[in-house]
């Protein structure tokens, strides 16, 4: 298994002493990888990050980045990071190059980075063009560049297509596998929309309540997803449907069947099949699950 570049232990958070809005929660993020931190708002993705990054102080659980323990040895572990967790300042009246500039002064990093992270984020052209003039894309980016220029290894990005435009959102996914697949750096990104973090991650950690329920690759998550769908059905003759449905897994429970949902194409087909046998339908119900709830609710919100 790669290393763990994040790793968090039972990590628990109250603010003023009020109920846990995190609770024992164990993020691991492998090296190399693109971590879609995903759950509706007020889940406790950014309570999460702030603390990985020190912004928050650790009061329960810890906190490690490649191996090294956050509380014990914060300075080294944060050159590491870089992030985009609040919006920066950005110098309006100033071009890409030369705020990149401003800041590769308070980092004391080589002039030659600032040429480098200025073709890493795509903005080695725009010249004298004034970041006022940028679209949203372009000044996220920007502000990716600024995150980019003392070389960290891991970047932490909170929302980051949060307010853009559909050609800003696809820039900043592009981005996101750019700066991952060439520059190797690993990404946790945040976000309230499945199917944006879907496009571009490699794992998944889910978010709900200030708990993590899910955390896995891609394909563990799409083979969750199928498994937490049912069709219910009640019919005239459970027993003779179980024979008719076989191709579709049924199983009994409780006087109903249950069958894997996989499309509304398969549900219609299912429904069709039985009454073509002279089954009668009394009932037939897509059950979810809390999760399967959750990934609903999580899908609506991108329209
Ligand atoms: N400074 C604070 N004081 C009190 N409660 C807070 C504070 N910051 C966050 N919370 C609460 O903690 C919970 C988690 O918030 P958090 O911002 O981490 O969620 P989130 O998943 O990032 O959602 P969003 O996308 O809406 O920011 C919420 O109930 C929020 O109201």
């Amino acid at each position: 298994m790669s290393q763990l570049i994040v790793q968090t232990q039972q990590l628990t958070h109250r603010f003023s002493g009020g109920q846990p809005v995190l609770q024992d929660v164990n993020l691991e993020v492998p090296e190399g990888s693109i971590y879609g931190f995903l759950g509706p708002n007020g889940a406790g993705k950014t309570t999460t990050l702030r603390l990985i990054l020190g912004l928050l102080a650790t009061q329960q659980g810890s906190v490690s980045i490649l191996g090294r323990d956050l509380k014990e040895q914060r300075v080294a572990v944060l050159r590491q990071v870089g992030s985009l967790i609040e919006q920066p300042s950005l110098y309006a009246h100033l071009t890409a190059k030369e705020n990149l500039e401003v800041y590769r002064g308070v980092y004391g990093v080589d002039k030659i980075r600032v040429t480098e992270v200025l073709h890493l984020v795509g903005l080695a052209a725009t010249g004298s063009k004034k970041a006022k003039q940028f679209s949203l894309g372009m000044k996220q980016r920007l502000s990716i560049a600024l995150a980019l220029l003392h070389q960290p290894k891991l970047l932490i990005l909170d929302e980051p297509t949060n307010g853009l435009d559909p050609n800003g959102i696809i820039e900043t996914r592009e981005l996101v596998q750019r700066l991952n697949r060439e520059a190797g750096v690993t990404i946790i990104v945040s976000s309230h929309i499945l199917a944006e973090v879907e496009k571009m991650a490699t794992h998944m950690g889910i978010i709900h309540g200030g708990r993590l329920l899910f955390q896995g690759t891609l394909p563990q998550l799409q083979a969750l997803k199928q498994k937490q769908a049912f069709v219910q059905l009640q019919t005239s003759n459970n027993e003779a449907a179980l024979g008719v449905l076989k191709g579709f897994a049924p199983e009994r429970q409780n006087g109903h069947l249950l069958v894997p949902f996989t499309s509304q194409e398969d549900t219609a087909a299912i429904n069709r099949l039985l009454v073509n046998q002279g089954i009668d339908v009394y009932q037939l119900n897509a059950r979810t699950s809390d999760l399967e709830q959750l990934f609903l609710d999580l899908t609506s919100q991108s329209k």
